[in-house]
């Protein structure tokens, strides 16, 4: 048995020339969305990444407004463009690349920022929205990998699904998607301190690697058929990526995300479709009659 490819690259793109109609949509309505990267520092792996955020903008007709500060920026040099980016209109919804340099408290910045304009879904104020079934921006990477499952036609209703992990961005905030009604799974939730992951994963129709950890999970681990989500990202001594799920896995799971080209790309196409979704909700509020 060989694993059916659950292809991130292609439901993206998909995914983004839906988003580029909606965006005519608003440019017809005299609304232009805007998305907005500040970057600290000059790790080279996050200037990649926002640069690809932006190139996605380009390919949807979402502006760009890109804010860079160096390393040595205080808590104070932040919150000021955080400031800056919540009072400009021409910025619909933004993001703050993580992680922030040491010393920086991470939490007081997210905080910080316009709720309504948090297109990464991770705003306090949102994870409390999603608790309480309230609409609000939903997290990235759940949100794509939810997606991805659905657009392969992946029974989520009624799933056993484990995630392994418990990182604020995947972990903690997958499990308040996939309880949702609408979603109907059953979802134990794994970590470094969870007794025995063999006979937890076994049980599960679809795992989701979200703990970082190279090769973590094993043919042995999985259960026949089952849909597995490689959502680590670690890199090898070349600057490879390397997976959470071992390649063998692919001989018996049913489903298998490849990484990279799999939950990458949805992560991407989902921060770009709550920037859309904010622009709508602003135009629709700001509309008369
Ligand atoms: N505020 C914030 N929001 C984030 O969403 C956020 C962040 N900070 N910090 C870092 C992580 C990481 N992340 C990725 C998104 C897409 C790919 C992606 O598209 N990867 C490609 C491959 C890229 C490559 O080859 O390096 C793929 O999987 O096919 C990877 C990683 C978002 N993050």
């Amino acid at each position: 048995m060989t694993a059916q490819i659950l292809d991130g690259k292609a439901t993206a793109a998909a995914i983004k020339s839906e988003l580029a109609a909606r965006v005519e949509a608003l440019k017809a309505r005299g609304v232009q969305p805007g998305l907005g990267t500040l970057l600290v520092g000059d790790d080279v792996g996050s200037q990649k990444y926002v640069a690809g955020k932006h190139r996605d903008c380009a390919q949807v007709g979402i502006a760009s407004i890109q804010r860079e500060l160096p390393g040595t920026a205080s808590q104070e040099d932040i919150e000021a463009v955080v400031r800056e980016l919540n009072d400009d209109p021409a910025c619909t919804g933004y993001i703050v690349q993580l992680p922030l340099p040491r010393g920086v408290d991470t939490n007081r910045v997210l905080e910080l920022m316009d709720p309504a304009k948090d297109a990464d879904g991770l705003h306090p104020t949102n994870l409390g929205r999603l608790v309480l079934n309230e609409p609000a921006p939903l997290p990235c990477t759940p949100n794509g990998i939810i997606e991805l499952l659905r657009r392969h036609n992946v029974e989520i209703n009624g799933a056993n699904v484990a995630v392994v992990g418990r990182g604020i961005t995947v972990g903690r905030s997958i499990g308040l998607l996939l309880t949702r009604r609408t979603e109907n799974a059953t979802v134990t939730l794994c970590h470094t301190g969870t007794r025995d992951l063999g006979a937890r994963l076994r049980e599960a129709d679809i795992v989701v690697a979200a703990a970082g950890s190279p090769h973590l999970i094993l043919p042995e681990h999985v259960k026949p058929g089952a849909a597995v989500l490689d959502v680590g990202v670690s890199r090898d001594a070349t600057g490879k990526i390397v997976g959470d799920v071992h390649p063998d896995v692919a001989e018996v799971a049913g489903w298998l995300s490849p990484n990279p080209g799999g939950v990458g790309p949805m992560t991407r196409a989902m921060l770009l479709a709550n920037v859309v979704q904010a622009a709508e909700r602003a135009a629709e509020a700001g509309s008369v009659g």
